[in-house]
């Protein structure tokens, strides 16, 4: 083998480098002129699943996935913190050309990592900004489906306010790891998106996703639909048996939506599945070993339903190992605009028409509504308004009557002038407040007057 006669003797001179470079937690590679391996550290080989001194004098490309040694030797070029995919885990990988008397005469490697846990975190951190770079590049598909089941990502969440902020730095720390999760909040509130979100930033995002209404089910039928069925276990039973959500979810993600809906002699039966790992189908005879991650959604209040005797609270504590509470939209105001111009460029994209706007009043009459449908209630409205109206604008008439209604007789139209002013006075309040998410301090800054000037004002206009 005719490696660099210099860079060979140097790594194979003294074995305590080698033992230096296994005593290190990065991983090590070291490759001749020829990209041939000159030795790799044991962690990196340990997690190749190989043995080194098999691989010595191989070509680097045919030992690691996706490797760029080949060309730091080629190019002379060093590369730093480059992403790079190694059995499914995306690996921060530096390269160094080794030059001598100014001639390449190999190339080291070194790969990234620390501790699982760290690893866990940081791997979920780069899958957002992964998912985050997927989302432009597929801007104009949003009707794209993921073999997994999953079709939403964090990306896909619209809203910058302080609560989902939060929320989604949460999720990024969470997602990783195999934690039950229980996703709490009003109807349309977007509880399946973060479940999505959640499958796809996790080390399971290659497995599937499945979804189970638990509120959809007759009760009599939920047991075969979680567990599955054998042959012949009941009349009108298919043929040969059918898997249940659980075997399909196997190294990947169960959502059950509407848990508190889960009739209680099922909760037992999901206690005993979530304790022992294994299921067992309706007619069968023997336990199957299931490996699942459990996202619960609910937009009850477990706790009413524990009190009422209705849910069983050893199954509460079971799956409410990290409560995610999503706000209504009445409580994040600021994200409407932001949400409007999403549904709106989107039914535009569909329909090939140019993105309508809505007029200030318009904006102002879904920054004031109540939203008791949350983001569900807010999509439908602009879809039936963007069906009814045909230009580029979206005035409040076009609203539902509901939503501009309440908004046309704000400002009184008769009276005094002072009385006039005073009803616009109180007018732009509420906007302002609405805008801002009812918090007074930004309010009062977004109407540049002083805190104190504003609480007189609130006080005055019994607001
Ligand atoms: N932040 C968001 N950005 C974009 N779309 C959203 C957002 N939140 C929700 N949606 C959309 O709103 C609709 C309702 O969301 P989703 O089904 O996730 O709500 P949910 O809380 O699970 O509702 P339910 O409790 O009724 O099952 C969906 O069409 C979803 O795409």
């Amino acid at each position: 083998m005719a490696h660099s006669p210099l860079l060979s003797k140097l790594t194979q001179s003294s074995e305590s480098y080698a033992a230096a470079f296994d005593a290190m937690e990065e991983w090590i590679v070291i490759v001749d002129d020829q990209a041939r391996i000159l030795f790799m550290n044991r962690p990196y080989a340990q997690f190749i699943g190989i043995n080194r001194d098999d691989v010595v004098g191989k070509k680097v490309t045919d030992v690691i996935e996706n490797t760029r040694m080949h060309l730091a030797v080629e190019t002379g070029k060093p590369e730093r913190t480059s992403l790079q995919e190694i059995r499914g885990n995306h690996m921060i990988a530096n390269r160094y050309p080794i030059m001598v008397d100014g001639k390449v005469v190999g190339a080291v490697g070194t790969v990234l990592f620390h501790d699982t846990h760290e690893w866990k975190q940081i791997n979920s951190q780069i899958r957002a900004l992964i998912a985050e770079r997927d989302f432009y590049r597929q801007q104009q598909d949003d009707d794209k489906v993921s073999t997994s089941g999953a079709h939403f990502r964090l990306n896909d969440i619209i809203g910058r306010s302080p609560s989902i902020y939060a929320l989604n730095e949460k999720v990024k720390k969470v997602a990783s790891g195999d934690v039950s999760v229980l996703i709490r909040g009003e109807s349309g509130t977007g509880k399946e998106l973060y479940a999505h979100a959640i499958h796809q930033l996790s080390e399971r995002a290659e497995g599937p996703f499945i979804k189970v209404n638990c509120a959809a089910i007759p009760e009599n039928l939920l047991e075969a639909e979680l567990f599955g069925y054998e042959d012949g276990a009941f009349t009108g039973a298919r043929k040969g048996g059918k898997p249940g959500k659980f075997q399909l979810a196997n190294n990947g993600t169960l959502f059950l939506d509407e848990v508190g809906d889960m009739p209680l002699a099922m909760q037992a039966k999901l206690l005993r599945v979530l304790q022992d790992r294994e299921v067992e189908a309706v007619g069968a005879t023997r336990l199957i070993p299931v490996n699942i991650r459990l996202v619960a959604a609910t937009h009850q209040p477990l706790e009413d339903l524990i009190a009422k005797g209705e849910f069983r609270e050893d199954l509460y504590y079971r799956i409410n190992v990290v409560p995610l509470n999503l706000p209504p939209l009445r409580e994040r105001r600021e994200d409407i605009p932001a949400l409007t111009d999403h549904f709106l460029s989107r039914l535009a994209r569909r329909t090939g028409r140019r993105t309508p706007k809505l007029t200030a009043q318009a904006l102002t009459a879904l920054l004031e509504y109540r939203w008791p449908g949350n983001i569900r209630e807010l999509e439908n409205v602009l879809e039936a308004t963007f069906y009814m109206s045909q230009g580029r604008k979206i005035s409040l008439p076009a609203l539902p009557e509901h939503i501009a209604g309440a908004r046309a007789q704000d400002v009184d139209t008769g009276g005094t002038l002072k009385e006039r002013l005073a009803s616009a006075e109180r007018v732009i309040l509420r906007e302002a407040l609405a805008t801002c998410g009812d918090n007074r301090l930004r309010t009062a800054k977004y109407l540049g007057i002083s805190k104190s000037t504003l609480y007189e004002k609130l006080a005055r206009f019994g607001l």
